[in-house]
């Protein structure tokens, strides 16, 4: 009995669990559903609510002649260890019921809240629980009386529309059917039976009880017919159903305008049955605490086999909750560590996308190459070494550097001068390259951000990185800027020797490209044409040495701005970030981590839940391996 016991209340703590979440059935097959209920089924007046009362052990239902049960009483009871007996009702959760006649003007008010005060039915169920030691753990459903005939004031489709309530509850096939017909009339056409047959054939799930008993035992002849009719069918004789009949004696209405009391109802209810001479031998298979205990034993066959469909749902559902969990992330814990751990392992995987991106494994680096292959090769082609080694401004600029000496054999200083001015021109294109790869691996940064799925909900976070990251870009491209202008200023501090020597060595075969009769060509005047060869020769000569420099700075440019920024980004982008969030405090930390309000509270909603299950499914394993 105490298996059974914590079988049911473990039942009941499921069924409580369903109503948190609200899962009440509905769509598809639902926890509630899997679970198996108690429905009271019979015509009106049958002593369907007395039933009910009887196993409960409690006066608390509406009562009188006429219709009375107007909506389904979904009746959950629970015992206690002691105590008062109280009641609860779910659309008044927060007020405790201990006065039962109280409950019954409770059900009364709230059937009349709907319905209004008339003999209309609604299917809206009113759910009561009641707690007390004297009780088993079930959940009972009474519902409006079958009947045949509308009576004034209804329409006639209540006839019809009260069946198919009843049937909806019966038809399901977790719900266990007490199919209640008085004794004092023929069970062939009792509504009860006709239902039940209809919607559980083989009678498995459906207990017939025959209450009125009493009202046929002051014999005469005609009695005694029904009498032995009423005994073979307790018996199992006739109208056989899987499980055997119970025949129950209620309070009449006699009893019940004496108050007579639920204790004294039983004992006597009791008695009835030990001294009567016609269903004596029966005694220990009738009443309503005989039937109460059949009903538990049933159950626990009943759960017992749904054991494990209810943990297969349960899994399914565990199973889709932690699928969600996964998908908008797991919660982080609370402490310092924790979130630390959590915003490095974010770090980490940006700066993986962020290197597939660099490496070639996503699309963006080959940026980084298009800057050196057609950038700085198209600049420094628009370099003016036309214009500034001119004949006309050679022979400006050598004579500036003469002063009121003209050189004799080579113009050391205009040399000098000429070069440095033409060097001078490679800054623009270095730090355009600088620039231009800064500007990728910027918009790198931000892809990678975008495209790092564990930092989507973390925005605050994901500015921090973005932040973090710039600022390194800016430091690095400082450094590329430095370096590469320091590679143009190279080239002007030192000049290739060699170059110069082997010049002396080559013969004069400078041809004039502007025609004979250009200024300097052979038509001009030789005193002219004397200078004018000069100046381009040496025009010539420096326009040589700067493309020889061309060369080299084309070549160097990229491998300084890989060293100082590609390289410096790859290895070290977040390395301040890491020093200054070791240096953060608790709060700090867990500010970085916030997350958008809506998916905190969905991920809550989520966490709840599943405990919820596991719970559920604990509490099942618990009982299941007893
Ligand atoms: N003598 C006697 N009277 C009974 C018995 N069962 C029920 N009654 C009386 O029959 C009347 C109807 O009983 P209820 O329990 O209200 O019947 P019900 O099926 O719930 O009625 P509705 O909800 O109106 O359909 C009441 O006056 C009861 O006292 C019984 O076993 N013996």
């Amino acid at each position: 009995m105490a298996t059974l016991q914590s079988l049911i209340g473990l039942i009941n703590k499921i069924q409580r669990a369903c109503t948190v979440l609200g899962d009440h059935g509905g769509e598809g097959m639902s926890l509630w559903e899997a679970l198996p209920s108690v429905a009271v089924v019979g015509g009106q007046s049958s002593g369907k609510s007395s039933v009910l009362e009887s196993v409960v052990g409690r006066d608390f239902l509406p009562r009188g002649s006429g219709i009375v049960t107007r909506r389904p009483l979904v009746l959950q009871l629970h015992k206690t260890e002691g105590g008062v007996d109280y009641a609860e009702f779910l659309h008044a959760p927060k007020k405790r019921f201990t006065d039962f006649a109280a409950v019954r003007r409770e059900i009364q008010d709230e059937t009349d809240r709907i319905t209004g005060k008339t003999k209309h039915i609604s299917n809206i169920p009113i759910q009561l629980s009641i707690y007390s030691p004297n009780v088993v753990n079930l959940t009972l459903i009474d519902l409006p009386g079958l009947t045949k005939v509308a009576v004034e004031g209804q329409a006639d489709s209540i006839v019809e529309d009260i069946e198919n309530m009843v049937r909806s509850y019966v038809e399901k096939p977790n719900c266990i059917i007490l199919a209640i017909s008085p004794a004092n009339q023929d069970i062939a056409t009792s509504d009860a039976i006709k239902l039940a047959r209809e919607v559980d054939p083989t009678g498995e799930r459906t207990f017939g009880v025959l209450t009125k008993l009493d009202l046929m035992d002051k014999g005469t002849n005609a009695l005694d017919v029904w009498i032995q009719h009423t005994i073979s069918v307790l018996e199992g004789r006739s109208y056989r159903l899987q499980h055997p009949w119970v025949g129950i004696v209620n309070r009449s209405q006699a009893d019940i305008n004496k108050n007579v009391d639920m204790i004294a109802a039983r004992r006597k209810e009791r008695e009835y049955f030990e001294s009567s001479p016609d269903y004596g031998h029966l005694a220990s298979k009738m009443g309503s605490e005989y039937l109460a205990k059949l009903l538990s034993q049933h159950l626990e066959v009943v759960i017992r086999q749904r054991i494990p469909s209810i943990i297969a749902l349960i899994n399914k559902t565990i199973d889709e909750i932690n699928a969600e969990l996964d998908r908008i992330g797991r919660p982080i814990g609370g402490d310092s560590g924790a979130q630390l751990y959590t915003i490095l392992e974010m770090c980490r995987a940006f700066e993986r996308v962020f290197k597939e991106h660099l490496d070639g494994g996503r699309p963006g680096g080959d940026r980084i190459y298009g800057v050196f292959d057609h950038q700085l090769p198209a600049a420094l082609k628009k370099l003016p070494f036309d214009r500034h080694l001119s004949t006309r401004n050679v022979q400006k600029v050598v004579s500036e550097a003469d002063g009121y000496q003209p050189h004799l054999i080579a113009p050391e200083q205009g040399y000098r001068r000429l070069i440095d001015g033409s060097i001078s021109f490679f800054k623009g294109p270095a730090e355009a390259s600088v620039d231009a790869v800064h500007f990728v691996l910027k918009e790198l940064v931000r892809k990678s951000i975008a495209e790092t799925e564990e930092l989507k909900r973390f925005p605050t976070l994901q500015s921090d990185i973005a932040a973090a990251a710039n600022e390194a870009l800016e430091r690095f491209r400082e450094e590329g800027r430095k370096t590469v202008l320091r590679l143009v200023d190279m080239e002007s501090s030192y000049l290739t020797v060699d170059f110069f020597r082997k010049l002396h060595l080559e013969p004069e075969k400078i041809p004039n490209p502007q025609g004979p009769n250009a200024p300097n060509g052979p038509n001009a005047p030789n005193q002219d044409r004397y200078s004018d060869n000069h100046f381009r020769k040496i025009g010539s000569n420096v326009s040589a040495y700067i493309g020889m420099v061309c060369d080299t700075l084309k070549n160097s440019i990229p491998k300084a701005v890989v060293y100082c920024q590609v390289l410096s980004a790859k290895r070290s982008l977040l390395n301040n970030f890491y020093a200054q969030v070791g240096r953060k405090e608790k709060e700090r930390l867990g500010a970085m981590l916030d997350e958008d309000p809506q998916l905190m509270e969905r991920r809550a909603t989520l966490a709840k839940r599943l405990e919820l299950y596991k719970q559920a499914r604990d509490d099942i394993d618990s009982v299941a391996w007893k």
